[in-house]
């Protein structure tokens, strides 16, 4: 059993030492009611039981019931434009085959309503064989006889795929019943689909109750152990770089960055925002009118946390909003009319990389400019390249959100920094103190 030692000072001139179950201790740290939700959350993601903790003999000729995040993109042919989330979930499944565990796989692929050949996981199975080096079996359904058929002829060390669990409306209802038949597949859950984590469904909350035990695969952790490890206990300086189009999906995370970082650097469509509410004149950039008074409110609460918020000094404009734009280099605080902010500019750019030297903790969420045209691309590259820099030197780099991913695979960093995730939302979601719910439904250590 794995007891933790307790000393507590009790004011005086003794302490009393206790030993006690980490599960004890949990279940304290839960009572505690001044602990402020991100540390309780931090410590409470971090506490959860692993597959790694399953050994040959808990794992042989079992039935494994594994939720993976195979929600991958696929072009007009149904080929597989970036196996990211593929390959990350691997290592689990491999971990499984090699421990004789017979390994169910479901995953949801899009947005269907209802039965969609177009999201079926069918284009998957091929890559899916590749990677395991095992041919991967395929189910037309995720529940019913015919799956179950299929999952008792799954030999030891085998891998069935179910077809897409959203195929069903009762998963994103989180249904008991359908739940339950998910569960009756198996004999017990990994939870290695980190991406919809943030998700209360049947296939990521639902069934962790009626199957058990319900643990974390090793993705699942790694993403913990970095996002919940670079909030709560950073090394620093600890910077943020946020960025994207949005000012409203990402003021959580803004406001709850400022409780932590030293630095906050932001860029793309949001700053418009922001220079708006100084009185700058943006033209035609993107603007959130009805967030005017929030932006300034949030650089008072930088002003106010001493935290260090840098706003773009120049931007690239555009006179429209397209590939083959005409385009300049403009200050930041006085963008002509009919003309848009697509990207920072060079002076930005070198403020931001002087920004970042000194730093130890870096979290990245959003491009810095419509990086899809290239010539708008300038500032998200010069961000990846810099952060690339940064791992070389030791400096912990964490880049969240589908597009900033996408940007860094782009120019070919991804590998360069110390954690790419695989969840945009459940990153934002994490960072921003929120509970996820796939993870907290899994059994505690
Ligand atoms: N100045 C800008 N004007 C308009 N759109 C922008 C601007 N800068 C970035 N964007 C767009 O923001 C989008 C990404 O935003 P977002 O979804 O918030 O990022 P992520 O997926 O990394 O969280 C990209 O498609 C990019 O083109
Ligand atoms: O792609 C996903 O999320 P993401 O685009 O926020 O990374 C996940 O597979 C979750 O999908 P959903 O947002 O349809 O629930």
């Amino acid at each position: 059993m794995d007891l933790l030692r307790l000393t507590v000072n009790n004011g005086g001139n003794t302490s009393c030492h206790w030993r006690l179950t980490t599960s004890a201790v949990l279940q304290w740290i839960k009572s505690v009611e001044h602990l402020c939700n991100r540390c309780l959350l931090g410590f409470v993601m971090a506490t959860k039981r692993s597959v790694g903790d399953l050994k040959e003999a808990d794992l042989k000729g079992k039935k494994v019931f594994v939720r993976v995040d195979l929600n991958v993109p696929l072009d007009d042919n149904f080929n597989i434009t970036d196996d990211t989330r593929i390959r990350a979930a691997v290592p689990t499944i491999k971990y499984l085959m090699g421990h004789a565990a017979k390994v169910i796989l479901s995953s949801h692929l899009g947005r269907p309503k209802g039965v969609t050949p177009k999201y079926s996981l069918k284009p998957l199975v091929r890559r899916l064989s590749e990677l395991l080096g095992v041919e991967v079996k395929m189910a037309n359904d995720c529940i019913g006889e015919e799956v179950g058929k299929m999952v008792a002829e799954i030999p030891e060390g085998g891998v069935l795929l179910l077809e897409n669990v959203r195929f069903y409306k009762e998963e994103e209802k989180n249904e008991p019943e359908f739940a339950k038949k998910l569960a009756s597949l198996a004999d017990l859950y990994v939870n290695d689909a980190f991406g919809t984590a943030h998700r209360a469904h049947a296939s990521t909350e639902g069934v962790a109750k009626y199957l058990k035990p319900s643990v974390a695969g090793f993705l699942m952790q790694k993403e913990l152990d970095y996002l919940v490890g670079a909030m709560s206990n950073p090394k620093r300086p600890f910077a943020a770089i946020v960025g994207g189009a949005k000012v409203s999906s990402k003021i959580g995370v803004i406001e709850s960055l400022l409780e932590k970082v030293n630095v906050l650097l932001l860029g793309g469509g949001m700053i418009f925002t922001f220079y708006k509410a100084q009185g700058h004149s943006v033209g035609s950039s993107l603007v959130e009118g009805d967030k005017l008074d929030l932006a300034t409110s949030l650089l008072e609460k930088a002003k106010s946390k001493g935290v260090s918020l840098i706003l773009p000094s120049d931007v690239v404009i555009a006179d429209k909003f397209a590939a083959d734009a005409n385009s300049k280099i403009v200050p930041a605080s006085g963008i002509p009319d009919g003309w848009m902010g697509l990207d920072i500019g060079p002076d930005s750019i070198k403020a931001f990389g002087e920004a970042l030297n000194a730093t130890k903790t870096v979290i990245w969420n959003g491009p810095m400019g419509v990086f899809e045209f290239d010539k708008f691309a300038a500032g998200t590259e010069a961000i990846a390249k810099k952060l690339a820099d940064l791992s070389g030197k030791g400096v912990t780099t964490i880049i969240g959100g589908g597009d900033s991913v996408a940007a860094v695979e782009k120019v070919g960093l991804a590998d360069k920094m110390s954690h790419i995730s695989t969840g945009g939302g459940a990153s934002l979601e994490l960072l921003e103190g929120k509970p996820l719910p796939g993870v907290l439904a899994l059994d505690d250590a």
